[in-house]
């Protein structure tokens, strides 16, 4: 396993900031809305009689657990903690320990006889003999978040079992049955950064998402517009959640009372602004300021990392995201499930860039059109004329 470079031996918590375009005006000033209050125009997803109430609670549970090994771990994060893998991204100790976590979680809270796991990481590099320190460090901190749950408490998994949790996220999903799709980190690189990044938990059943779960540890409890990342005092990590026809709810990780959000009812694009990647390997920024500009969108883009932006745009925060990954790049399932229903149920339309729903009944990877688009009712057919648009120039000018 190659070691992948982190500039300082430990992140300082207070970098977490939430990174705006070079030479921007200060997030403050952004024309971004907040819309707690506001009424949602709902569409269900489909007609479901069925409560996966009992699923949620372990879900939740799990990412809960999930986040306190993450949060231990980016609180000191060692150069040996970050490795390289075969596609060149990042994988942390804390990806692994957090995929074993929610794997042994849900395990134990549910029915482990049907249990299938789509997630991102495998325990190949792990089993080599150059991971085995690492596996080491991975057992303890899993073991060590297990221990802090009084249920998990007396029997510590060996190395063995933590390499099959891991490996329990190897299935491939698939249309039928029930299915959990799992990111154990979004957002590596905002992780190691020391900024947004999530831990991503939803269930497929019959191909369709009907459970969302976002842990986002390092989101601001209010809304990004009025974020002060010089504010130590600041509340931050947030939990949304969202079951199928049930609407999505967030409360914060250390277990306040949950509230319904919406997306924003906001109706002129001149005053949305818009969400993306942090990384422009992952999305193609000048694509984006396109559309935008011929939305009329004054606002410019907020940047961060990871499903965070489903879940804060779920929440009114801003009103757009835009997705465009570079040529050649397939999406996973992973990387889009739990932040689809969370920003679904609470009223917003997630699509690729043809106007077509994404499709989790395929296996690991979506097939998308282009890419993806998130935004609400209103403002959706505006998009979908901009991004058309804006696609076509692109193509013509190569
Ligand atoms: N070249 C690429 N294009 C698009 N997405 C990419 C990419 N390389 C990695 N990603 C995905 O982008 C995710 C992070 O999303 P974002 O850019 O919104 O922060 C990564 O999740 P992981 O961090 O779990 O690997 C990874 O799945
Ligand atoms: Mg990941």
């Amino acid at each position: 396993m190659a070691t992948f470079a982190v500039s300082s031996g430990t992140i300082n918590p207070l970098t977490r900031t939430l990174p705006l375009a070079k030479n921007t005006k200060p997030l403050s000033l952004f024309s971004l809305s907040i819309s707690l209050s506001l009424k949602a125009s709902k569409t269900p997803l489909r007609a479901s009689s069925m409560s996966y109430d009992k699923q949620l609670a372990a879900a939740k549970k799990a990412a809960s657990l999930a986040v306190r090994l993450c949060q231990k771990v980016q609180k000191a994060l060692l150069q040996a903690d970050v490795q390289s893998k075969s596609d060149k991204s990042p994988v942390t100790v804390a990806d692994y320990g957090s995929q074993a976590v929610v794997s042994v979680v849900l395990q134990k809270e549910l029915d482990s006889a049907s249990f299938s796991l789509v997630a991102e990481e495998d325990s190949g590099d792990l089993r080599k003999e150059e991971g085995k320190e690492t596996l080491q460090r991975i057992m303890k901190l899993v073991n060590e978040t297990l221990a802090s749950d009084e249920t998990y408490g007396n029997a510590p998994l060996s190395e063995e079992d933590v390499l099959a949790a891991i490996d329990s996220g190897r299935s491939e999903g698939g249309p039928s049955g029930q299915h959990w799709v799992l990111d154990p980190i979004d957002g590596t690189k905002g992780f190691v950064r020391g900024d947004q990044y999530a831990i991503a938990l939803a269930l497929l059943d019959e191909g369709k998402a009907v459970l969302g779960v976002l842990a986002c540890p390092n989101l601001p409890l209010s809304s990004v517009a009025s974020h002060n990342p010089q504010d130590p005092q600041e509340k931050v990590g947030c939990l949304f959640y969202a079951q199928v026809g049930s609407g999505t709810y967030m409360q914060s990780l250390d277990g306040s009372t949950p509230i319904k959000v919406h997306v924003t009812d906001l109706d002129n694009p001149e005053d949305a602004s818009f969400f993306e990647s942090f990384e422009a390997a992952h999305s193609l920024h000048d694509l984006s300021s396109s559309i935008a500009k011929k939305l009329g969108v004054k606002a410019p883009p907020v940047r961060i990392d990871s499903q965070a932006k489903y879940g804060a745009l779920s929440r009114g925060d801003g009103a757009i995201y835009l997705r465009f990954p570079h040529k050649g790049y397939r999406e996973k399932i992973w990387d889009h499930a739990a932040g689809y229903l969370v920003v679904a149920e609470a009223g917003g339309v997630v699509s690729d860039a043809a106007g077509n729903t994404l499709d989790f009944s395929r296996g690991r990877y979506l097939d998308l059109h282009e890419g993806i688009i998130v935004t609400n009712q209103k403002l959706m057919p505006a998009l979908l004329k901009a991004v058309k648009e804006s696609l076509n120039e692109k193509s013509s000018s190569l």
